[in-house]
């Protein structure tokens, strides 16, 4: 192991890396905050502001994937679609079965231009997640309960109100609703079969009426799906602890562009269109298993600087008077406060911890857990 790769491991340097992101974040979300009475004056240039914001602190995440770890993300694409992305909105259908997905997702915005603004339909609970889930809400992220009864309205609308949205943006969908385990596997396996639905190896049935609700509210404001399928080479599992510790991964991605007017506008048949689309990726995990690439020729975006430079500027800002700090608190000599400061610093460790722990599979929620009585007719 080299000096620098050693380095990379060290708690230390993931304290820093977390120190700047939580404080720079929540510096944003309060800089958000400040743009609530700019929203009834000028509501597009509010907007304009977040996603700005926004890119603060979700690039740090892509510059740590991209830079500290050395990630690599290979896009296998059709070279015809390719000059589109970045340059319209779409709807992203991406499987769920890595604890990083969304953040090659991230590092896939950014090279395409569109990071700051892009959206998902999230589950509620990670509103709640400090600086993340924060700033979502002023980016208008769509938040659901998982309930549809309740979700049905509230979703709808939330879509709705992006039909204005000054940026390009991709709102991600992970139609299986869920990340993928062995367990929950099996249990929609039988939802599928009760359903006389074909059976899928690599994902679970997909959740069908969030889609059919983001195109039909999308329909006039988006121009396609972009159907992704994501794997990583060498059957690694990644995870966020292994990209702090600069562990380098390859993430595969293989995308294909369909125009949104070709989609059902009927719920059944919209339904019966995204089984068929899950089955065909399916195919492709199969394919993927077997020879280790997707279809298709590689059109690789590469990573650009501005991710690093913000990540170097937060940095900057911010670790000068943390070392200011330090040094006037080992030369007060007052034990009390160095304790005080260490409790303080071990309880943010925490918290981090915490956070990062949402993006842990075996941490998951129970969602898709429980087995469900179904009748089929
Ligand atoms: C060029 C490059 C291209 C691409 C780059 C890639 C990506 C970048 C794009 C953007 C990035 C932006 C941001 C990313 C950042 C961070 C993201 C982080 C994470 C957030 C992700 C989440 O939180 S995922 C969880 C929330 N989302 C969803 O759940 C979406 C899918 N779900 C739905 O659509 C649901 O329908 C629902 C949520 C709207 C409602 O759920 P509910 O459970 O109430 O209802 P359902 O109707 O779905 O369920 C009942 C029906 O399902 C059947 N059933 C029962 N059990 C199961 C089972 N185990 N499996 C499957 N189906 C089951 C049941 O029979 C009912 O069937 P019906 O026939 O009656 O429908
Ligand atoms: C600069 C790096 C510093 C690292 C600090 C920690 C950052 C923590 C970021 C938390 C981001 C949370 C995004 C989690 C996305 C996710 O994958 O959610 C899971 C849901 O889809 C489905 O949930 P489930 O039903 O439980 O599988």
């Amino acid at each position: 192991m080299g000096l620098l790769q050693l380095l990379k491991t060290q708690f230390l340097c993931h304290l820093i890396i977390c120190y700047v992101f939580v404080l720079s974040g929540l510096i944003v979300n309060v800089l958000q905050l400040c743009t609530l009475p700019l929203w009834f004056v000028n509501k597009q240039l509010a907007r304009r502001i977040n996603v700005r914001l926004c890119y603060c602190i979700s690039s740090q995440m892509v510059a740590v994937l991209e830079w500290w770890s050395g990630s690599e993300c290979t896009l296998y694409t059709d070279p015809k679609s390719y000059p589109l992305y970045g340059k319209e909105n779409a709807i992203v259908v991406l499987n769920h079965s890595f604890e990083i997905d969304f953040l090659c997702g991230w590092t896939f915005c950014e090279r395409f231009g569109v990071l700051g603004s892009s959206k998902v339909l999230a589950k509620k609970e990670l509103a709640y997640v400090p600086v993340i889930g924060w700033m979502w809400y002023f980016l208008e992220i769509v938040f659901c309960k998982r309930k549809w009864e309740e979700d049905r309205r509230t979703v709808a609308q939330d879509l709705q109100n992006l039909k204005d949205y000054p940026e390009k943006f991709w709102f991600l969908l992970y139609c299986e609703g869920t990340r993928f385990t062995p367990k929950k596997h099996q249990i929609s396996m039988k939802v599928a079969e009760t359903k006389g639905l074909a059976k899928l190896k690599y994902h679970l049935l997909p959740r069908t009426k969030g889609f059919w609700v983001t195109v039909q509210n999308l329909r006039g404001s988006a121009a396609a799906v972009y159907d992704s399928t994501l794997n990583f080479r060498n059957n690694e599992t990644p995870t966020l602890l292994g990209i702090l510790n600069g562990k380098k991964y390859h993430a595969d991605l293989y995308v294909r562009r369909i125009p949104l007017e070709s989609i059902p506008e009927d719920e059944a048949e919209c339904a019966a269109w995204l089984h068929k689309l899950y089955q065909e990726k399916d195919s492709f995990q199969e394919q993927y298993a077997q020879t280790g690439h997707y279809p298709g020729p590689i059109m690789s975006p590469s990573r650009r600087p501005w991710t690093l430079i913000n990540w170097l500027f937060w940095s900057c800002l911010l670790l000068y008077p943390l070392g200011l700090l330090l040094a006037q608190l080992i030369s007060s000599g007052s034990m009390l406060t160095i304790l005080a400061s260490v409790a303080f610093c071990s309880a943010a460790s925490l918290g981090v911890r915490w956070m990062i722990g949402q993006t842990e599979i075996n941490k998951g929620s129970s969602y898709g857990n429980k087995e469900v009585t179904l009748n089929n007719n």
